[in-house]
């Protein structure tokens, strides 16, 4: 089995340590957590260092791969910057829950996470360093951008997109051909029924804008 990393060590990690360990196609090398104690551990797996320690780590445990395991979409992506700066020969890899259904003609891009109980329907394309978190479901043919994600129980229907960094929340509903603009928030048990604009918050049944938002405003 080939050794990978998780970095970040939170519940969001502890998430994603259960589902690689159940795919049983990685073994997981350890954490990184630049806030945390090395040898402290989450779940058995020790802190190793953090992100400027990469480099060191990778030939000390023949690392094949990375995941990014960190909820917030802005903070993961400043940090797989970060990891693909410091060590550009790392490649990033995704875990999907062996519950999960994905369709046929789906696919997942690389560091993308995709929990229990999900499903991708056919000819969905899920982008890379996404989340498609506990039982949300991604109805045929839409389409997850970079960095975007989708938090427990979400439901699309089909022809959906979701732009990079857009966020919806926990329980949210989508009609289908909904676009979602890039870092946008959807917030929790939204019913969405129209175009959600990029840079905006929004919620409610049906869900209307409520606020501007800036790139890496807190959402979670
Ligand atoms: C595995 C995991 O845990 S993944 C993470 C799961 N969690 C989520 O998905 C939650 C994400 N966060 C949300 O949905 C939040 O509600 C946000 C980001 C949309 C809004 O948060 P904030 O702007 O901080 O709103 P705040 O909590 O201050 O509430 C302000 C008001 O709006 C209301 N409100 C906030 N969110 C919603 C919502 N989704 N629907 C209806 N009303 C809402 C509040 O009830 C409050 O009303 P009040 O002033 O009458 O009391």
């Amino acid at each position: 089995m080939q050794n990978i990393l998780l970095v970040g060590s939170s519940g969001h990690a502890k998430v994603i340590i259960d589902i690689v360990e159940k795919q049983g196609r990685y073994r997981i090398a350890g954490l990184i957590d630049a806030f945390r104690t090395v040898g402290e551990a989450t779940l058995g797996y020790p802190v190793l260092g953090g992100e400027s320690d990469l480099t060191r780590l990778t030939a000390e445990h023949d690392l094949h791969g990375v995941i990014v395991a960190i909820g917030d979409n802005s903070v993961r992506a400043n940090v797989a910057a970060r990891v693909a700066e410091v060590c550009p020969q790392l490649p990033f890899v995704s875990a999907v829950h062996p519950s999960a259904s994905i369709g046929k003609g789906a696919s997942i891009g690389a560091g993308t996470v995709v929990m229990a109980g999900a499903i991708i329907n056919a000819d969905c394309r899920v982008g890379r360093f996404c989340i498609v978190n506990t039982k949300a479901s991604l109805d045929h043919d839409c389409l997850m951008d970079d960095f975007s994600s989708l938090a427990p129980g979400v439901t699309t229907g089909g022809n959906c997109r979701i732009g990079s960094h857009a966020a919806v929340s926990i329980g949210a509903v989508l009609r289908h051909g909904i676009t979602v603009g890039e870092h946008s928030v959807v917030g929790a048990g939204s019913i969405v029924l129209k175009a959600v604009e990029a840079f905006s918050v929004s919620y409610g049944n049906p869900a209307k804008k409520i606020r501007d938002r800036q790139r890496g405003d807190k959402y979670l």
